[in-house]
């Protein structure tokens, strides 16, 4: 079956040459919305008048309050390929699967589908609430395309496969949300299509049934079913995925290998928005009467040879630095650090001190560093804060709270939670 969704474009897209694995061709795709819901509904009467008169739609230009969701995307997905597709909140990718699967259609460009698509985009997509599960499976099944008698055939396996056999018969707005995300991943792998595009939906389910989902996937894609996954975790998009398109505010930035695509994404994250230092914190010193004996004059990281770090990088060596002023000498002392991960939730990380390492610091007065050596920095990459103090027993002589700094991925790194240092060794027997 091959579909082709054209759009009321001005400019004629050439199609690319037959290539009989391509099943989706995405050509010079654009979408624009507008943020003004009454505004919208003038322009989508505007739009409709002007198609009955026979007249020209000027897609290409943005009225007041409308904006690009998706600006000239262009890609191809192939039989069996499994194509990540990467891109902050707002980024296009669930308008994009929308209009791959139908059902919206682009203001100019074109795309040309060769194949049964099913569309996961939304949880329990298509599913009616007031419906039983055993309804919804019938009515969904069918608008994908099988007949009643497939429908019944694969019936037991549906179930069997969502593990929602006391439920089959409960509407589906009491089902949780991991219950209707398994059935409608259930019915749609059992449809076998030629395209699945799944949005985020393996987010929700136990581990179990991921597990079974990514096991499903893997035999489906060995059938030559081609799929397309959004995630905003780049482990899944890695695990699953061989290739990705990254896209950032509706423009299509990278489309390369999944590993060299995340990389960019992450680097990009690194370095948006909070991303607040260019790697050093000096602070404003302080007179002595001021002082309470030792204040912290400035904060950064460097790397072995002793150069300004911006950014840390997953796996490779650095150093913390900090530089202090000292009135006069003081021992015991004691240098917390408290890393919280801005990327995450300001969840704690790392939460380290001399103290329990047993360092019992001495300070003699005038200008000193201290250094706090990683041989291989083991965050993942992302945006941390920091929280740095200088303590002596209870007495805390100076903190700042709020160094922040970003850690790259390395190639060797994007797919773990953590690094493990680590070193190799062949024992000869
Ligand atoms: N029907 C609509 N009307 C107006 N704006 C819309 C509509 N649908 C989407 N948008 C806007 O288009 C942009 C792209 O939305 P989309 O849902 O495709 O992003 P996304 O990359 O899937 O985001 P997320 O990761 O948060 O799901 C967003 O700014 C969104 O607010």
């Amino acid at each position: 079956m091959t579909r082709t969704i054209p759009e009321s474009t001005d400019k004629e897209i050439p199609i690319q040459p037959d290539d009989n694995d391509v099943v989706v061709s995405v050509d010079g795709v654009s979408k624009k919305f507008c943020r003004d819901l009454k505004r919208s509904l003038f322009y989508g009467v505007q739009d409709i008048t002007t198609d009955l008169v026979g007249g020209r739609r000027k897609s290409e230009v943005l009225r007041p309050h409308e904006f690009w969701a998706l600006n000239d995307v262009s890609f191809q997905l192939r039989r069996g390929e499994a194509l990540g597709l990467v891109g902050a909140n707002g980024a296009g990718k669930s308008t994009l699967l929308r209009i791959i699967s139908g059902l919206i259609k682009p203001d100019s460009g074109s795309v040309r589908v060769r194949g049964r698509v099913a569309p996961l985009i939304a949880l329990g997509a298509g599913f009616n609430p007031i419906l039983t599960g055993r309804e919804n499976i019938y009515a969904n099944m069918s608008i994908l395309g099988l007949s009643t008698q497939e429908i019944k055939a694969k019936f037991e396996e549906v179930i069997e496969f969502a593990e929602i056999w006391d439920a089959i018969d409960a509407p589906v707005q009491t089902y949780s949300s991991g219950m209707a995300a398994r059935l409608g991943f259930a019915c749609a792998i059992h449809i076998e299509p030629e395209i699945l595009l799944i949005d985020e939906v393996l987010a929700v389910g136990d581990i179990q049934f991921k597990m079974k989902c990514h096991h499903r996937l893997a035999q489906l894609q060995e059938n030559g079913t081609a799929f397309m996954l959004v995630s905003h975790n780049p482990y899944n998009i890695l695990n699953v995925c061989e290739s990705a398109i990254y896209l950032k505010r509706g423009n299509l930035i990278l489309s390369d290998e999944a590993e060299a695509v995340i990389q960019h994404y992450e680097a990009d994250l690194c370095l948006a928005g909070t991303s607040p230092t260019s790697g050093l914190v000096v602070l404003p010193e302080k007179s002595e009467t001021e002082s309470l004996g030792l204040d912290i004059v400035s904060i950064c990281f460097k790397n072995e040879q002793g150069q300004l770090l911006e950014m840390l990088r997953t796996g490779e060596p650095a150093y913390l630095c900090l530089t202090c002023q000292a009135f006069r000498f003081i021992d015991n002392v004691n240098v917390g650090i408290v890393i919280t991960s801005l990327s995450g939730g300001d969840q704690r990380v790392l939460s380290i001190t001399s103290d329990l390492d047993n360092e019992c610091l001495e300070i003699h007065p005038g200008k000193v560093e201290i250094h706090m050596q990683m041989p291989y920095c083991g965050l993942i990459p992302g945006k941390y804060n920091s929280k740095v103090y200088i303590r002596r027993g209870v007495m805390s002589l100076d903190k700042y709270k709020s160094f922040r700094f970003a850690v790259e991925p390395s190639k060797t790194t994007s797919r773990c939670l953590f690094y493990q240092p680590r070193t190799w060794q062949v024992v000869q027997k």
